[in-house]
């Protein structure tokens, strides 16, 4: 499977760079009251500090009661600041969470679905809902706190040297440790955590597909084989899982003796500074409040540090999505114009590297001629159907519609100018009116029942409880499968395009509805290019031309007639069909 790609560490940075250009104002103060909330805790072991002075020199009960109240004040003080600085980090968390989710839907919709069918739906699905909540938890509640953090802990260190230098030099022994580990732990834990995002992904993907395909596989009993399919993928997650887990037990004694260890040191050096004379028993005691006044942001640290790789995989995911080619390019880009209609050169496609599937197929369809494509099973039609539709694009080659190379139009042009209609037809859970306008809303209600009309679904619209604003789809008034695809015929009809590819659309009416549809649909799509890829031969003899498609290439190409009296493959598929009085593909 080609997963979605993973962002790298520039586009990392980029996004770490613009969040704050965007807020830089609340993150600027955010920071500013960290300084402050951070320096005036600093004050504080220096006050206890000078109160111990005050004891030990026997000074006056007054200066010692004045050194308790700035204590006070100091303590009071630092908590309001710091309730406010904790205010703004998580109001600026939740302004670029916002942008991200927004900037992740935006890639979403511009991605080809093509591209989305290769990484297969679990990636998208599981980056759009477990990654971004991953996100959220780290950059709403941890980004302020590990900001906390490293703010205090950076300003202990400094006011630590500044006051004794030689007994701040404990410290090192847990700098040292600290960072040894840390690295370590860094270097192994990426890839392990990549892996259990994707592999959670993967049970994602199974779960959906089984949903999806719920009746299909009570109806050829696969029920077993699916439960196998979901433990295989779970018990692939849980390797991975035990893999971190293996790695965090290894981590986790090293980091608490880098905690103990320099508080030990610090006592241990002063003890020898003090003997020398290097330090008073003042200086000591504010040098121990500093380093036991780190074990706190030291613990916060290594809470969120596991926190923020797990959010740095989840944010190396969600951005990922913009690093995804989107559909279309910039118009005009190939410069290739060919007049109106379609106009296939060359073109060569292959869904998987090395196994091409369209061999240099060349084609002109004429404005508002209708081409139906024929041929047996797996020769390559419904591919041909996508290249034309922009919905793939050829490995070379150009599909020229309209006058433009189909994959330089912007997906919102292309919509509105190619329509593919597939045999898949998915009904929204909403009222059948937004089911058919989507994104024509400049329809009225008249033009709504005109198309329902032209596409045969009337008399079942008219029947419905509350008519347009019947609510369908799941959990709303059922739609028989044959319904569905008049009511994707009749969103064709709104949508007015200039091309249309049907690519089996009408194979779930019986052939009676559907020579039907197809003769309603002809005289609504009169005028428009219209490619039929025909499940059964007689949608052939309303067509301008027929064309064959045999193992990826266009083998016989004319009228019926001409293509009958030529007596190649149509002419023996069509004496088939006619023997068997049935009407197969
Ligand atoms: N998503 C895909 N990934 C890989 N191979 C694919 C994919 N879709 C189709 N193919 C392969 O491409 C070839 C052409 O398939 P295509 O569906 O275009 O044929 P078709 O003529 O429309 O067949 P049918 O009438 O059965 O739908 C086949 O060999 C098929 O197995």
């Amino acid at each position: 499977m080609n997963r979605l790609p993973q962002a790298d560490g520039g586009m990392i940075r980029r996004w770490a760079g613009e969040s704050v250009r965007r807020d830089r104002h609340r993150f600027g103060a955010t920071i500013v009251l960290y300084l402050l909330t951070t320096g005036l805790g600093l004050v504080g072991p220096q006050v206890l500090g000078a109160l111990v002075d005050a004891v030990e020199s026997g000074a006056g009960a007054g200066r010692v009661d004045l050194l308790g109240a700035v204590f006070l004040v100091v303590l009071l003080a630092q908590a309001l600041i710091m309730r406010s600085a904790r205010d703004q980090a998580t109001r600026f968390g939740q302004a670029v969470l916002s942008h991200t989710r927004e900037s992740f839907v935006a890639h979403v919709l511009r991605l080809p679905v093509s591209t989305v069918e290769a990484a297969g739906t679990g990636d998208l699905l599981s980056r759009a809902t477990t990654d971004v909540d991953r996100l959220d938890d780290t950059v709403r509640n941890g980004a302020p706190e590990v900001t906390a953090a490293t703010v205090t802990l950076v300003l202990t260190a400094v006011a630590m040297i500044v006051t004794a230098p030689v007994v701040a030099s404990g410290m090192l022994v847990g700098v040292v440790l600290t960072v040894a580990s840390v690295r370590w732990y860094q270097r192994r834990v990426g890839p392990v955590l990549r892996d259990i995002l994707g592999a959670w992904a993967d049970v994602g993907a199974v779960t959906h597909e089984t949903v999806e395909g719920a009746r299909t596989i009570s109806s050829l009993r696969l029920r077993d084989r699916r439960v196998h399919s979901n433990d295989t993928a779970v018990s692939h997650a849980e390797a991975h899982e035990h893999r971190h887990r293996a790695l965090l037990i290894r981590l986790l004694p090293s980091m608490e003796l880098a905690y103990v260890l320099p508080i030990a040191a610090v006592l241990l050096v002063g003890a020898f500074a003090y003997d020398a004379g290097l330090a008073g028993i003042g200086t000591l005691a504010t040098v121990v409040l500093y380093a036991q006044a780190m074990s706190s942001p030291i613990d916060e640290l290594l809470m969120w540090f596991e926190e923020f790789q797990v959010g740095a995989s989840a944010l190396r995911r969600v951005l990922g999505v913009g690093a995804a080619p989107a559909a279309g390019r910039t118009i005009g880009e190939s410069g290739a114009s060919d007049g109106d209609g379609v106009h296939l050169r060359d073109v060569r496609f292959s869904y998987r590297e090395g196994v091409e599937v369209v061999h240099g197929v060349d084609l002109d369809v004429a404005r508002g001629e209708r081409l139906v494509v024929v041929g047996p099973s797996g020769a390559g039609k419904s591919t041909l159907a996508r290249l034309v539709a922009g919905i793939s694009t050829p490995d070379s080659g150009s599909v020229v519609v309209g006058g433009t190379e189909i994959t330089d139009r912007t997906p919102e042009q292309a919509r509105r100018e190619v329509v593919l209609l597939t045999q898949e037809h998915h009904v929204f859970a909403c009222s059948l009116r937004e089911n058919l306008l989507l994104t024509e809303w400049e329809h009225t209600d008249d033009d709504v029942l005109e198309a329902l009309r032209i596409v045969g679904a009337l008399g079942w619209a008219d029947a419905l409880p509350d008519g347009l604003g019947t609510v369908l789809g799941s959990g709303g008034h059922p739609v028989p499968p044959a319904v569905a695809q008049q009511l994707a015929l009749a969103r064709v009809v709104l949508a007015d395009p200039h091309t249309i590819v049907l690519d089996e659309a009408t194979s779930l009416v019986d052939n009676a509805t559907s020579r039907g549809l197809e003769h309603s649909l002809a005289a609504a799509l009169h005028g428009r290019t219209v490619l039929v890829i025909a499940h059964r031969l007689h949608a052939a003899r309303g067509a301008d031309r027929v064309a064959v498609v045999e193992d990826g290439r266009i083998t016989e190409l004319g009228t019926h007639h001409d293509l009958i009296a030529s007596g190649g493959s149509y002419a023996r598929l069509h004496r088939r069909a006619s023997a068997t009085a049935d009407t197969p593909r």
